[in-house]
């Protein structure tokens, strides 16, 4: 039915152009135009089934038989066809079941289709014209016979903004045109589905204007008014096959074309939708067996091998097609196959399709190829040497990953964000009850952030530092104490001598913490001269409490972030000593040792000391807040101990909230002790010397300590023990003790005269330079933050002579000292006026003094009654009393007022082997303090005036 209906068309159309080109209209179809008149057909035995087969497999049944014979012949005049139309019969059925099976297969059997078109293209070919085709209901698809004698079609145009579509090629088409979709739609519905598609000429385009025309594919199939502009596109296009129609997105429609052969444009049929009169083109005529054409064709072909192979993109179609050796022997197809695979622009592919000489379309295409398998080549060159560059790079990458990857599955993935989001969970709910809420509130928050950052982003790393330094404070973790006086004691004496002063302060602190059932941190600090325990017993005492102990020194330091942290916008931020305390000790209540406070620096950026201030101030650290942290930080339970050589430099503020504890340094008496008890035990076990094969007698350990550690601490003595233990080792592994069965029948026994053989010549003799002082010498006594020492005061009159009563000074005297010369020499002038009114010593006497060693600065009032009673000596020509030494600062009246280092001063005459001491009445209650064995074998005098200092020195009776 529906060949009869196009078979009728073909007439109308024929009347209408015969009018003008105006709009198709249709009329209900009369009988249909007989088929059988196409003449040709007649002729290529085969061709008008195949063709039926192919144009009307969804309505084979209703198909006209083709009528061969004088039909087609008369359709070949427009007039006649006119006239003949109203009058044809409809189309039998083709004959030939066989065919028409397999003609009535599925429109997808792309295959069957194209060798269908193809067959007809070569019969076509083979004979001069295509006349009077098959025409359809709407004017679409229909040849109608020209007045030359080529067959005409109607076709739906479809512009193609891309490129052309080439005879053999596959093309999905965006259709925007409404009715030209449905009209495609509606041809493809009754079965086989034609449009004609052109290229549009590129260089007319406004691509700058039109948005849409920025992409090609956008488009394709276009609304386009044919009428307005027809020039737009380019005459020569192809004849295609709608081989699926699919709605796409938005407005239009995909339309997957197959271009079966070349077609001019020959005139317009109607706008809506476009349809325009094409005529078919054919190749002409040449010898397939032309060596050069063979040749060219299989350059091309082997052109298209070669670039199939870098750019795989025509791949599937170049197999599809050349399925059953489709193009293989086809020179015309593998010309426009070739030229389908390049890149290059439209107009070039337009050249190709408009060329009909096989032989010229072959070199051309051929000449693209080359040039597209050149341009290949470079591509892959550059694309190779930017993979190279980044090809290390991605393998470090990968290695990583599977790095990463590995350690996960063995358990050892640490990094993982989950897994560190779930430990910080952990650790904050194994605290959360404890610790305060802002803390609890600060790590839900950090963690929330934690869990939404990227793992490699650099803030990732900062909170996870921080969040590490949150959950790693020991929040409301605290050690019991130990508040148990006996067991203090025990433990405070099991590991120092002496130090009674701080054992009793630490057992005072027990106590208070048992009544009141809490132990309240207190600043102790611990001055003293170096090498006096004053950092070992901050570790004993610890011990004592069941505290763990952390020291820290901040000798020298200057940065306040030392102390309270960097802020975290710092890189490299880290919390300040505290937070790294708590950490490291785990608990809330440590004792934390705070070392040579006295050489606290000073920081350009900020005081150290105030930042110490608030930390030690039990006011304010129970909210102490690290910079790094964040968060208060409850530090009054911690106990803090500081220590200092001197007090002078702490700062005032710092000092005022200690409780300072003096520890003086040790007579020898008591290093003896110490070394007896504590260092040879520590030496012995340090150099694995045993005990019962060597001795250090009393009188070798006596003469260590006073020729050779003198000082006031016992560091000295105790590197000295260590060493004389080395010695012996040395001589313990020479003699072969260490052998196996060794029997070493003698002791190795030092004594004190072969002391030296291990030591060498011993540092001081002794700090006495007299046995028995000279006349204008004095012994005094003097304190320095080493310990104390005794020093001689030595005047002598260096000019005499009326009005030359003067006196000058020498060894490095600081200023008061220098003052206390002058006020000494004012002050003998005087009492010698009392004691031997007669003399005019003083005013006839340049007189010089100079303290020993003149190295050595020294400074203070406290050698004021030494320098006198030198005077006094001078004056007098009597030398003062054997084995005495005095301190005391004296006015210019004489009055003796009191010093300070009483104990040091003490202990250093009574190494010096001093047997009497003057000292001013005010300091009677430091003496009174002192240890009974510190003041054995001494006469203290205690003076208020000069003259009884003099009393003492220059006795009457003598
Ligand atoms: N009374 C003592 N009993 C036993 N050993 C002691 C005593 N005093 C000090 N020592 C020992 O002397 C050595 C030095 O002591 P420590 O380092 O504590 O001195 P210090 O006073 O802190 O010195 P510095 O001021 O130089 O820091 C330690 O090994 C310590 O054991």
């Amino acid at each position: 039915m529906a060949l009869a209906a196009a078979a009728w068309r073909v007439g109308s159309i024929a009347v209408a152009r015969g009018a003008s080109l105006g709009r198709y209209q249709s009329p209900k179809p009369p009988a249909a135009p007989a088929f059988a008149r196409v003449p040709r057909l007649a002729d290529q035995p085969g061709y008008g089934l195949r063709l039926l087969r192919l144009l009307s497999t969804e309505d084979e049944g209703s198909a006209p038989k083709p009528k061969e014979g004088k039909g087609g012949r008369k359709r070949r005049s427009r007039g006649k066809a006119r006239g003949k139309a109203g009058n044809e019969k409809p189309a039998a059925k083709p004959s030939g079941g066989k065919k028409s099976a397999e003609g009535s297969g599925p429109t997808s059997n792309l295959w069957k289709m194209i060798s269908a078109i193809e067959d007809a293209r070569e019969a076509a070919v083979e004979g001069d014209v295509v006349s009077g085709e098959v025409a359809h209901e709407g004017g679409e698809n229909a040849l109608v016979p020209t007045d030359h004698g080529a067959a005409l079609r109607q076709l739906v145009a479809v512009p193609l903004r891309s490129q052309p579509l080439l005879p053999g090629i596959l093309l999905p088409v965006v259709v925007k045109d409404p009715k030209t979709l449905e009209s495609i739609r509606e041809m493809k519905d009754r079965g086989q589905a034609y449009v004609g598609t052109f290229f549009h000429r590129k260089d007319e385009v406004d691509v700058a204007t039109d948005e849409e025309s920025l992409s090609d594919a956008s488009l394709e199939g276009k609304e386009f008014d044919l009428s307005d502009d027809l020039s737009e596109l380019h005459e020569v296009g192809s004849l295609a096959q709608v081989h699926q129609v699919s709605d796409g997105f938005g407005e239009g429609g995909h339309v997957l074309l197959m271009a079966h052969r070349r077609v001019r444009r020959v005139g317009v049929v109607s706008q809506g939708p476009p349809t325009v009169m094409v005529e078919h083109l054919k190749d002409l005529e040449y010898d397939r067996n032309d060596d050069v054409i063979r040749a060219t064709t299989m350059e091309v072909v082997q052109c298209i091998k070669q670039l199939l192979l870098v750019s795989p993109i025509y791949k599937e179609q170049v197999q599809y097609l050349s399925r059953n050796n489709y193009y293989i022997h086809d020179p015309s197809r593998i010309a426009d196959l070739g030229a389908t695979l390049c890149s290059v622009e439209g107009n070039d592919i337009q050249e190709i399709l408009e060329e009909l000489d096989v032989k010229t379309r072959l070199d051309r295409t051929l000449h693209l190829l080359k040039k597209e398998v050149e341009l290949n080549k470079i591509q892959a060159k550059i694309s190779k040497q930017v993979e190279d560059t980044i090809n290390d790079k991605q393998r470090k990458y990968f290695l990583m990953e599977q790095l990463k990857s590995i350690k996960k599955e063995l358990g050892m993935e640490k990094d993982d964000k989950s897994a560190l989001t779930s430990k910080f969970q952990e650790k904050l709910d194994s605290f959360r009850d404890l610790a305060p809420e802002e803390v609890v509130k600060a790590i839900e928050e950090e963690l929330q952030k934690l869990s939404d950052l990227q793992s490699a982003s650099p803030e990732f790393n900062v909170t996870r530092t921080y969040l590490d330094w949150l959950t790693s404070i020991p929040w409301g973790t605290y050690t019991e104490d130990k508040l148990d006086v006996g067991f203090a004691k025990g433990v405070l004496d099991e590991d120092h001598y002496g130090l009674d002063d701080v054992k009793e302060r630490i057992l005072e602190f027990i106590a208070v913490a048992t009544l009141k059932g809490s132990a309240q941190g207190k600043i102790l600090c611990l001055v003293g001269p170096p090498g006096v325990g004053k950092t070992s017993i901050g570790k004993s005492i610890a011990r004592a409490l069941g505290r763990k102990y952390y020291r820290f020194s901040v000798g020298g330091l200057s940065d306040v972030a030392e102390i309270k942290g960097h802020r975290r916008t710092y890189i490299g931020a880290m919390p300040g000593k505290l937070v790294q305390c708590l950490k490291t000790s785990g608990t809330g209540n440590p004792l934390v040792l705070i070392d040579e406070i006295d050489k606290l620096g000073r920081g350009a950026t900020g005081d150290p000391a105030s930042a110490l201030l608030e930390l030690l101030d039990p006011e304010q650290n129970s909210g102490f807040v690290d910079h790094y942290l964040d968060v208060p930080l409850d530090l009054s339970k911690v106990l803090f101990m500081c220590t200092a050589n001197v007090l002078d430099t702490i700062p005032a503020p710092l000092l005022d909230r200690m409780e300072v504890i003096r520890i003086s340094g040790y007579i020898s008496l008591e290093k003896f002790a110490i070394a007896r008890r504590y260092l040879e035990p520590e030496a012995l076990e340090a150099t694995g010397v045993p005990p019962e094969k060597t001795e250090i007698t009393d009188a070798a350990m006596r003469r260590l300590i006073d020729e050779y550690c003198r000082e006031s601490g016992v560091r000295n003595l105790k590197n000295h023990v260590e060493k004389v233990y080395r010695k012996l080792a040395l001589e313990l592994v020479r003699r072969g003790a260490h052998e196996d069965g060794a029997e070493m029948s003698d002791q190795i026994v030092v004594d004190g005269d072969s002391l030296s053989s291990y030591l060498g010549p011993p540092a001081f003799t002794t700090e006495r330079i007299w046995e028995q002082t000279p006349v204008g010498v004095v012994m005094g006594l003097a304190w320095t933050s080493m310990g104390g020492s005794t020093l001689y005061v030595e005047a002598s009159v260096v000019d005499e002579g009326e009005g030359k009563g003067s006196i000058t000074t020498t060894g490095s005297l600081g200023d008061v000292m220098k003052e206390s010369a002058l006020i000494a020499f004012a002050c003998a002038r005087d009492c010698l006026r009392r004691r031997d009114p007669e003399s005019d010593f003083f005013q006839t006497s340049r007189v010089h003094i100079h303290v020993p060693a003149g190295a050595t600065p020294k400074d203070g009032p406290s050698a004021g009654c030494t320098m006198i009673t030198a005077l006094l000596s001078l004056a007098l020509g009597r030398g003062a009393l054997p084995d005495l030494a005095m301190t005391g600062e004296v006015t210019l009246t004489g009055r003796i007022l009191p010093v300070g280092g009483i104990k040091e001063k003490v202990i250093a005459a009574r190494r010096s082997g001093v047997k009497k001491i003057i000292l001013p009445k005010d300091n009677l209650r430091d003496v009174d303090e002192l240890a009974v064995e510190v003041k054995e074998g001494l006469e203290v005098i205690f003076v208020e005036t000069i003259d009884q200092v003099l009393d003492v020195a220059f006795p009457k009776n003598e």
